[in-house]
Order: C-alpha cells, then sequence, then structure tokens
C-alpha cells in the first residue's frame, strides 16, 4: 500500500502534540481511529479500516515521529499489522514496535512485522511478556515484566531501549486502560470516521470520567482528527 500525500496543513496541527524531550522517561502519545460510536473494529479480531487515506497517511506522519509502537496481542493476532513508518519510506525512521505478549499467542516469524523486517522495511519487535518465551525468536527482543506496570513499562523501554517517544496505536483494552492513566499520556490524537460500527464493534470508553484540555480539531475530506492534553487531576 502507498500512502496518498499528507494534507500540506497538518505538520502544523500536529506540531503542539509531537514528541518533545520528557524528564527521563518516553513521551506517550496515545492515538487511534474510531468510528461515531466509539468502536475501533467491528468486532474482536476483525480487521476494520476506518480512516480515509489522508488520515492514514496522518498516523504513518506520527510514526515518523515516534521511536516506539506498542498494541496488544488482540491486535497483532487479529490485524497482523506492520507498524512500519510508510512516509518517505525511510526504514530507519520506522519505529520500534512493542507487543504485550503476556499470553505468548503472537509469533513474530510468519507475521506481516516480519516480512517488512527481512525486506528491511521495518523494525524487529519488542516483545514484552512475564517470563522466558517458550521458544525465543531469532531477531526478537524480549522485555522480561514479572507482573504489568504501565509506568514501569514506559520506564524500562526508555531506560533499556532508548525510546524517547512511544505511541500507542491499541487495541481496546490498552486504549481503555491508558484512558484512566492520563498521568502518563502527553498527547491524544484521535481519528474519527463517518461511520457507525454497532453494537457488536469493540468500544473504547474509560471506566471513568475524563476531561480533556489544549483541544484542537482538524476537518478532511470525510474524517475529523482531534488532539488534546488529558486535564491534570489535582491531588
Ligand atoms: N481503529 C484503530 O485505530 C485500532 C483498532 N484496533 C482493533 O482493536 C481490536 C483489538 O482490541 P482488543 O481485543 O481489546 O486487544 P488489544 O490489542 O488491546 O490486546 C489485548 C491483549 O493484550 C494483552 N494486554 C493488554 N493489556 C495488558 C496488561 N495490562 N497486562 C498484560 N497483558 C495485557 C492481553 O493479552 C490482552 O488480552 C482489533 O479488532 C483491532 O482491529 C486496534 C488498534 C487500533
Ligand atoms: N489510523 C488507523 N486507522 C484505522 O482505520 C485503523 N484500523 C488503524 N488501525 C491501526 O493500524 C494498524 C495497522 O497498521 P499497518 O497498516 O498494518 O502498519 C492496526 O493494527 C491498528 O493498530 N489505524
Amino acid at each position: 500500500m502507498s500512502l496518498v500525500p499528507l494534507r500540506p496543513e497538518l505538520p502544523q496541527f500536529l506540531d503542539a502534540y509531537l514528541p518533545k524531550p520528557v524528564d527521563a522517561r518516553p513521551f506517550i502519545t496515545l492515538t487511534y481511529a474510531q468510528s461515531l460510536d466509539s468502536r475501533i473494529s467491528k468486532g474482536h479480531g476483525i480487521r476494520t479500516n476506518i480512516s480515509h487515506p489522508e488520515t492514514k497517511t496522518m498516523t504513518h506522519y506520527l510514526r515518523y515521529h515516534h521511536d516506539g509502537i506498542l498494541v496488544g496481542t488482540g491486535t497483532a493476532l487479529a490485524d497482523n499489522p506492520g507498524l512500519n513508518c510508510k512516509y518517505l519510506d525511510e526504514v530507519e525512521r520506522s519505529p520500534r514496535p512493542i507487543v504485550l505478549n503476556f499470553s505468548q499467542k503472537w509469533k513474530f516469524e510468519g507475521s506481516k512485522m516480519h516480512e517488512l523486517f527481512l525486506n528491511r522495511q521495518g523494525r524487529s519487535p519488542i516483545v514484552v511478556l512475564s517470563e522466558e518465551p517458550a521458544q525465543r525468536e531469532p531477531d526478537v527482543s524480549y522485555l522480561i515484566c514479572a507482573s504489568m506496570d504501565w509506568q514501569l513499562l514506559f520506564d524500562r523501554l526508555y531506560a533499556e531501549y532508548g525510546l524517547k517517544s512511544i505511541m500507542v496505536e491499541g487495541g481496546a483494552s490498552v486504549i481503555n486502560q491508558l484512558l484512566v492513566r492520563q498521568e502518563l499520556i502527553n498527547s491524544l490524537i484521535i481519528t474519527i470516521g463517518p461511520v457507525y460500527l454497532g453494537k457488536d464493534g469493540v468500544q473504547v470508553s474509560p471506566s471513568i470520567s475524563r476531561e480533556l484540555n489544549d483541544i484542537q480539531w482538524w476537518k478532511g475530506t470525510t474524517d475529523v482528527i482531534m488532539c488534546a492534553r488529558f486535564r491534570k487531576v489535582l491531588s
């Protein structure tokens, strides 16, 4: 798939929300595409296109600006994503894929990520699990976290792999956890496509109410993009 050109006004629109150095931890962007009824796919395990080609290009522009890109096993298995950067086709600007694979169900070998890596079009993944894998795969880096703690995970990705910025793309389980961890999220960039995915769709919604600050909207041919930051909770 080749990308349509980036809309010329998007770099300036996105600029304030792109990664900036933060103190000894990675800058975290939570970004995904959702329907009007807050669904990100038609059902678990169903890869669903929501973005218009021009907002898909925006996603690759975001990938260009991040060191790492994180997804859960559900997404890795359902979508078989490439997670590389096709914007300007510079493999060294592709983010490092990070897959939460505590279930050990996802395999690098035979995946789209593997194909892209072999063709020098994508990077090898960091696989996160709770114990030594049953079988180590070549070219995979393993990050063993005895128990899952988002802050610790991000800190270790920074300290051990030098990832200064990470975009989290999904899926729903991951997004819903991070929507209530606003202290960890630096930017929120959401594409909204003009479609309803219905009651069987996979919903994103925080378990408690959240408020946003610094909100900007961009309107494209069919989609809108909202950029925002979470409002700080005063203790
Ligand atoms: N429209 C969009 O932008 C996107 C849509 N999707 C869609 O989302 C769907 C997948 O979402 P989900 O099924 O919710 O899967 P998911 O991608 O959120 O992965 C969930 C799995 O990741 C692991 N995991 C997540 N949090 C964990 C934690 N705290 N500790 C340990 N392991 C953890 C577990 O194995 C869990 O079952 C797919 O249908 C996919 O197409 C995924 C990414 C973006
Ligand atoms: N930006 C965006 N729009 C959509 O409509 C989507 N379904 C997604 N999904 C995310 O992109 C991944 C696929 O990446 P590749 O094109 O294979 O590199 C998918 O796994 C979701 O994370 N994103």
